[in-house]
Formats: C-alpha cells, sequence, structure tokens
C-alpha cells in the first residue's frame, strides 16, 4: 500500500532512506531545518550538501516546518544526528498522530543519559508508542543505498507487527530488510561499531596494515558485544547484519565518516580539524565517551575504547595507544577459555 511518510533529518542518511521510499512508491516528506535547503532539495530533486550529484525522486517533497511534515503522516522516520533527537521528539510531538508508526535510524547514545534512541523517543513522546516503534540499523553507507546498490539491514522491534510494517515499507530489489525482535541490540551494535572504526581509521592513518586492522575488529567486537550482552542484548545480534556487518562495512570503507576521522587521527591532526573537514556527524566520538562511562559502570573490560577516549579526549598520542594496547597482560582469548570463568 502507498503511504505519506515523513522523513526526519536531510542529512546524507535521511536522503538515502527517502530514496529508498520513493522508489518503492510513497510520497517522501522530508524535514530539513534550513528553509533555502528544503526549497532547493523539492525544486531541483537534489541534496548537494550531502549527496552531491544525485538525483532524487520527484515524490520526495521537503519542507522546514515539522509540524506540516508530521502532521496526519502514518509513518515517521527519524534520521538526525543522536544529539539532536531529544529536542526534535520534543518540537515533533504536538503535532504526531497518535497511531504513528516510529521507525529511527540513528546510530548513537544520548551522552549525558547514557539513554539508547529509544527511550530518549519514549521519554518525549507523549502516549504509548513502544509496541510502534522500531530501528533501522546494519551495513549500509549512504552514498552506495542512494545509488541503489545492493545492500541489507535489519529492522528490529518489540512488535511483531511494527517490524513486519516496517519491512513491507522499505524493502525492495536493491535494499533487503530482515526482522530481528532484538530492538536493544539493534541499537547498541548499530552505534557501539563506530567506535572501533574510528580504530580502524586510526590504524590505517598510522600506517598499520592488514593485521593489525583484523586484530581490531575481532577484538572491537569482542568489547562491544561484551558490553552490548552486558545492557541486555541478544548475542545473535552481534553476529548479524547489525554487529558484524555493521562493523565490516565502516571500518574498511572510504565512505565511513567514523573511519575517515579515525584516519586524519591517525595521521597527527587533532579532533576539531578533523571534525571540520569531516563537515558531517561522526557518532562514534560521542559514543566513545557513552560506552567509557557504560564501561566502567558495568564492570566491563573494553580496552581499544579506553584508549581511543584517551586519543580523543586526553590528547594520547596514537602510536601509544597502540602499544599501550599491544602490552596488556597475558590473557585468554575469551573468558570462556578461561578455567577460573564462572
Ligand atoms: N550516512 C550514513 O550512511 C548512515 C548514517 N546513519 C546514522 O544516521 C544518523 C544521521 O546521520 P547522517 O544523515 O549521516 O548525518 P549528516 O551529517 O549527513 O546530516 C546531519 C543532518 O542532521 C541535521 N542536524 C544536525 N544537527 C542538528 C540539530 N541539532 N537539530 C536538527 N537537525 C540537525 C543536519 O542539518 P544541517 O545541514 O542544517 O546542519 C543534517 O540534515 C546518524 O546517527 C548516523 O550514524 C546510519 C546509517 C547510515
Ligand atoms: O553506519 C554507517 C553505515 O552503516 C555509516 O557510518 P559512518 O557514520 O561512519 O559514515
Amino acid at each position: 500500500m502507498i503511504q505519506n511518510v515523513a522523513v526526519i533529518g536531510a542529512g546524507s542518511w535521511g536522503t538515502a532512506l527517502a530514496s529508498v521510499l520513493a522508489d518503492n512508491g510513497h510520497q517522501v516528506t522530508l524535514w530539513v531545518r534550513d528553509p533555502k535547503q528544503a526549497e532547493a532539495i523539492t525544486t531541483t530533486h537534489r541534496n548537494e550538501k550531502y549527496l552531491p550529484g544525485v538525483e532524487l525522486s520527484a515524490r520526495i517533497a521537503a519542507t522546514s516546518d515539522i509540524h506540516a511534515a508530521v502532521h496526519e503522516k502514518p509513518i515517521v522516520l527519524l534520521a538526525v544526528p543522536s544529539h539532536a533527537m531529544r529536542q526534535i521528539c520534543r518540537d515533533l510531538a504536538p503535532s504526531l498522530a497518535s497511531d504513528v508508526l516510529l521507525i529511527h535510524a540513528v546510530k548513537g547514545f544520548e551522552l549525558g543519559t547514557l539513554k539508547r534512541m529509544s527511550e530518549v523517543i519514549q521519554e518525549e513522546i507523549p502516549f504509548e508508542i513502544s509496541s510502534r516503534l522500531a530501528v533501522i540499523s546494519g551495513p549500509s553507507h549512504a552514498e552506495e543505498v542512494v545509488r541503489r546498490q545492493p545492500t541489507t539491514v535489519v529492522v528490529a522491534s518489540e512488535s511483531e507487527s511494527s517490524m513486519l510494517r516496517s519491512q513491507d515499507l522499505l524493502m525492495n530489489r536493491n535494499f533487503r530488510v530482515y526482522t530481528n525482535p532484538d530492538l536493544i541490540g539493534a541499537e547498541l551494535a548499530g552505534a557501539l561499531k563506530n567506535i572501533i572504526a574510528l580504530g580502524a581509521g586510526m590504524s590505517d592513518g598510522l600506517g598499520f596494515g592488514d593485521n593489525a586492522k583484523a586484530a581490531l575488529l575481532t577484538r572491537g567486537l569482542a568489547e562491544i558485544s561484551r558490553l552490548g550482552l552486558k545492557l541486555g542484548a541478544m548475542p545473535p545480534t552481534f553476529a548479524g547484519l547489525a554487529g558484524i556487518g555493521d562493523l565490516v562495512a565502516t571500518c574498511t570503507s572510504k565512505h565511513s565518516r567514523n573511519w575517515r576521522a579515525g584516519f586524519l587521527l591517525g595521521q597527527g591532526k587533532k579532533l576539531e580539524e578533523v571534525l571540520q573537514e569531516i563537515g558531517m556527524v561522526v557518532e562514534g566520538v560521542r559514543t566513545t565517551q557513552a560506552a567509557d562511562v557504560l564501561a566502567k559502570r558495568e564492570d566491563v573490560e573494553m580496552p581499544i575504547t579506553h584508549v581511543l577516549y584517551g586519543v580523543l579526549f586526553e590528547g594520547k598520542d596514537p602510536r601509544q595507544g597502540v602499544e599501550q594496547l599491544m602490552g596488556r597482560l597475558k590473557t585468554y582469548e575469551t573468558e570462556y577459555l578461561n578455567p577460573d570463568h564462572v
């Protein structure tokens, strides 16, 4: 069935998801905060700021009026940076239909509260939404999705019907959507992999090779899933598209902003100049901060995250960080191999 869908956020991911929806025949209202950018997207069918050179469907119309964007829409998809999520939910809540299906596509935590995005959404929407709330996660660079290159993702929700509706809405021949009931795991895996992508970029920026990259991916997956499981994720999610799938895509791709930020840091640039040079959201920076605190709170060992925290926020030299990781005490590969493990 053809639907009217509001997509909130016209950065690269919101625009790419709007394209998938338009390819599926849906009418899309794309919310962007800058009125000039809204007009340009609607009239030129392009989003030159975030996805230059890409022709967008005429089924996508942009607006800077958030109330008009969501008013009477049966489906709203949120694709804004994590730091903007709470305020955006507050802004749109008064105009939201009470039976709306909300899908979010955001890979991050709220820094101050350390909450997942679905928790923030539920706090700000003034009616029961958990049974109509889903997340989309997995290896999906906007630059490839918008060019209709084969992509697979997961939609996760506590509600079977919301999951199936989201799958039907987004799935097409280029964009394959799997369902997964583990909402917590899909959110955590999608957010936490960005930390490791920063590390992988840094390793490349330092001139290290494939061995170092493989080590970061493998040991990185071990520590992010350790935290994920402690916070309520299900193990298969970290072994699936939202986990290892997105980890591989982000740690090895020229499209990844997190990988690129790490690369520039590895080459000796300072965090501020790196973020300015990239000019798009690099979620892994805040997520490293959040995860470092969560790891302490939950008593979970996350050595890569901790070293990255030092490089990002305490002026640690990346090379010293690598020495610190390589010089850790001897240990079993996994805690399950340790005879003392309970
Ligand atoms: N890009 C990708 O391939 C993918 C991204 N994601 C996730 O999607 C989320 C959005 O990322 P993405 O689209 O890539 O980000 P971009 O950096 O491409 O775009 C960010 C968008 O958010 C807007 N924005 C920034 N700050 C605020 C604010 N305070 N209030 C309202 N709007 C704001 C920007 O508007 P303005 O231009 O006016 O600053 C812009 O439209 C992130 O969590 C990311 O991890 C997930 C999968 C793939
Ligand atoms: O999550 C992503 C791809 O799945 C996008 O990663 P970056 O934010 O690092 O570009």
